[in-house]
């Protein structure tokens, strides 16, 4: 017992007996492995974590145990994992040999600070999102609530994986990869994920050929929503500041889909029923209630919200502002904000548009989803479209300046093809 050298935390997998017999998640990128048993018997646990610990102890990946110590001393395990209401680390840390892991759930930063007080190596932060795996009665944490929790490490080098989430030392899972039916590749692309993000050196896909692929399909999807957006014209729900609200209208419409500028907080919950997407831009904040009602009404029917928080640094009220809202509701996409006003607002419309348009073809109806489909698709689907749009206008012999330019925009959005989009549009993927 006692893993020797470091402890990769990066890809943590939970997980049972679904892991044997083939391990196939292990040789996917798996760093580190507990076993989680709820509802077997001590023999049968017993005999998954010793097959568990054969099969990870091939590929050198420690095995902890969940909850229960007397079968991590009996199989040799290199460490346990503890929930609030189990052993205490503390007591877990005395009867396991020394060099033992052993990590604590926690949930709030009081919990953080017993963890550090008990010596633990790691806690598990969570949960960040809902999880289908079990029947959660601690609160949702978001990022921001596991910000508050991690806050209380205050310089502490104990590590941190985020459960339910992502972020941190690593990310720990169970339905990502066992839940697949391909363990191996989920894996493998959870691994290339949680790579990307703690190492400059790895590309956020997994290579150059991946890449262009990658790109070209990013392409031909924002060419297929652009073609659902004109079968379907969904509603898109505009809160947005006094300066756009004709232009992105009309975008709205050239775009094929349907505008409403809705403000009134007594609205929100009917607009919701009916709408595809929700767009708010702050650009000139007045009265804060609608946005508020109309966030969370959206976020309930799992449908797109667009933040778009204008000149979010410029003033104390602003910044506050956007915690506020922030803290009230969850984004899908939050764009960011050029220094030009006119151009960068009508952007946010177009991804409204296309993050509609990606939710109605979106197929993960599991619950633990924030919205349906592909955000990152519609996001920059909508900027695609724009931009295409925004060249082609460029090059016309009846655009002479800014002010010719803006009706010439509307046209060419108004006349853009899925074909025009594939044709010009350019993504590069870059490390
Ligand atoms: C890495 C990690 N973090 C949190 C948990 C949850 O543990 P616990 O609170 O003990 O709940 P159960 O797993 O017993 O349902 C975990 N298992 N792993
Ligand atoms: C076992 C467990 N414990 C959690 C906690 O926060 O205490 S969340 C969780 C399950 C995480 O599973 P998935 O990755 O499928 O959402």
């Amino acid at each position: 017992m006692g893993f020797k050298g470091p402890v990769d935390y990066s890809l943590y997998l939970v997980t049972g007996r679904e892991l044997l017999p083939s391990g196939a998640a292990i040789k996917g990128g798996v760093t580190i492995v507990q076993v989680r048993e709820k509802t077997t018997d001590t023999g049968e646990f017993l005999k998954v974590a010793r097959k568990t610990k054969e099969i990870c102890h091939k590929y050198s990946i420690p095995v902890l145990i969940n909850d229960r110590v007397d079968i991590a001393l009996a199989m040799g395990a290199d460490g346990v994992h503890v929930g609030q209401s189990d052993m205490p680390a503390r007591v877990a840390r005395q009867l396991l040999p020394p060099g033992s892991i052993v990590g604590v759930s926690t949930n709030t930063p009081v919990d953080v600070t017993a963890a550090i007080a008990d010596g633990a190596d790691y806690i598990g932060v969570g949960p960040i999102w809902n999880t289908q795996t079990k029947v959660n009665h601690k609160t949702l944490l978001g990022p921001r609530g596991a910000g508050v929790v991690l806050n209380a490490l205050q310089g502490s080098s104990m590590r941190a994986v985020a459960i339910g989430g992502r972020g941190l030392d690593g990310v720990a899972v169970v339905s990502a990869i066992m839940a697949s039916r391909q363990p191996r590749e989920a894996a493998r692309e959870l691994s290339n994920i949680v790579r990307a993000y703690t190492s400059s050196s790895l590309p956020v896909f997994s290579g150059p050929s991946t890449a262009s692929l990658k790109a070209l399909g990013i392409i031909q999807a924002a060419a297929g929503l652009l073609a659902k957006i004109r079968e379907a014209g969904p509603l898109i729900h505009q809160i947005t500041n006094t300066v756009v609200v004709n232009q992105s209208a009309n975008v709205t419409l050239a775009l094929g889909a349907s505008p409403i500028m809705a403000t009134a907080a007594s609205e929100m919950e009917d607009l919701s029923k009916v709408s595809g997407a929700l767009l708010i831009n702050f650009g000139t904040i007045g009265d804060k209630s609608g946005i508020l009602e109309a966030g969370r009404w959206v976020n309930a029917r799992r449908n797109p919200v667009i933040f778009d928080p204008v000149a979010v640094g410029a003033t104390k009220y602003r910044f506050e502002t956007s915690q506020e809202l922030m803290n009230a509701w969850q984004a899908s996409v939050i764009k960011g904000n050029p220094a030009e006003i006119g151009s960068g607002c009508i952007v946010g419309t177009s991804v409204a548009v296309f993050c509609a348009a990606a939710n109605l073809v979106g197929e993960n109806d599991a619950e633990q989803y924030l919205v349906k489909g592909d955000m990152f698709v519609g996001a920059i689907s909508g900027i695609l479209a724009i931009t295409v749009a925004s060249e082609l206008a460029a090059t016309r012999e009846d655009v002479k300046g800014s002010g010719t330019f803006l009706p010439a925009l509307i046209d060419e959005i108004y006349n853009l093809t899925p074909e025009k989009i594939i044709d010009r549009a350019q993504i590069e993927l870059h490390p």
